[in-house]
């Protein structure tokens, strides 16, 4: 692929020139993979606004450096308690803003290592991984990938808006403001539960939705309609659409179905289910909630993970 001479291009992007890269995705959610071991490219925000411009650009949600944990402060300060976290998923949204998790990524992620002979990983096998939500470990199996995403929290412990809720959210398409739950994945989120599957076709995702009170550090939104009858065979079933902070809307997002799930299981109360799907526009995930070893319980997520392409920055 060529990037061509423009001058509205960052001054940086030139010099990635020959930078091997690939094209991925998690259930739609697609991102750009650079392998980058020792960390000797700076990659700037405009840089990577660029690269994932879907006109001007290759086009994505989100680029995904591959870089050794060692050549990161956040990631030798995991490399304490995790020596064998040896590569850092070093993440970006479309509008080059840094998270610090991505679901679908890091799936996508462990696939690329494995893709570009930087890892070993046959099915059944563990890899752990650092992220700037601490360290995740990633499980290969015959369709795809588990990912031991670690505990949630609430973002408002204190549920300010009442009992369950603790925001308000409004977006275009909706009559009125809907109350909402602030779930934490290592990356923010805000739950909005709608009635049903036509409400959720009518919101609008062009705008970030308005939530009040905003999460400190900004926050991704997902609508999700519970089906009905909620539980089928043991396992929970939503719908949902997410508002990705820095990038819009997506196909997918792998924190947000955690999130997603955690609510409606919080709402739905005692009795609930462990084990989800989320079906989103770009497919369906699996989540799952897992007893702790010795402390809150954990969110797993598993799903698919595919390469579609390679090639070069020029
Ligand atoms: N799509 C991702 C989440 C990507 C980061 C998010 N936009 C944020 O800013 O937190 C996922 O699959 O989790």
């Amino acid at each position: 692929m060529t990037i061509s001479t423009d001058a509205n291009l960052p001054a940086d992007l030139a010099a990635l020139a020959g930078l091997p890269f690939a094209k991925g995705h998690g259930t739609g959610n697609d991102f750009i993979l650079v392998a980058d071991p020792d960390g000797a490219y700076g990659i700037s925000p405009a840089a990577v606004a660029a690269l994932c411009d879907r006109h001007r650009g290759i086009g994505a949600d989100g680029l995904i450096r591959a870089i050794r944990s060692e050549q990161l402060p956040e990631g030798r300060a995991l490399l304490a308690a995790a020596p064998d976290a040896e590569w850092f998923m070093d993440y970006r949204n479309a509008d080059g803003s840094v998270s610090e998790m991505c679901g679908n990524g890091v799936r996508v992620f462990v696939h690329f290592l494995a893709d570009q002979g930087l890892v070993e990983l046959a099915e059944g096998q563990s890899l752990t991984i650092g992220t700037r939500a601490g360290i995740k470990v990633v499980s290969r199996s015959a369709n795809g990938y588990a990912v031991d995403m670690g505990p949630w929290t609430f973002i408002f412990p204190d549920h300010a808006v009442a009992k369950s809720m603790d925001s308000v959210v409004h977006a275009d398409g909706l009559e009125v403001p809907r109350p909402a739950l602030s779930i934490s994945m290592g990356n923010p989120h805000t739950v909005v539960a709608l009635a049903e599957l036509g409400e959720l076709a009518a919101t609008k995702l062009y705008e970030a939705p308005q939530v009040e009170p905003l999460p400190e550090h900004g926050t991704n939104v997902e609508f999700v309609v519970p089906a009905d009858p909620l539980v089928v065979d043991g396992a929970g079933s939503i719908t949902m659409r997410v508002h990705e902070r820095g990038v819009g809307e997506t196909q997918s997002c792998g924190t947000g179905a955690c999130a997603a799930a955690a609510a409606i299981r919080y709402w739905a109360g005692k009795g609930a289910p462990d084990d989800w799907q989320v079906a989103v526009p770009g497919g369906v995930v699996r989540v799952r909630f897992l007893p702790g070893q010795d402390g809150p319980e954990h969110v797993e997520l598993s799903g698919p993970a595919v390469l579609v392409a390679r090639g070069t920055l020029a």
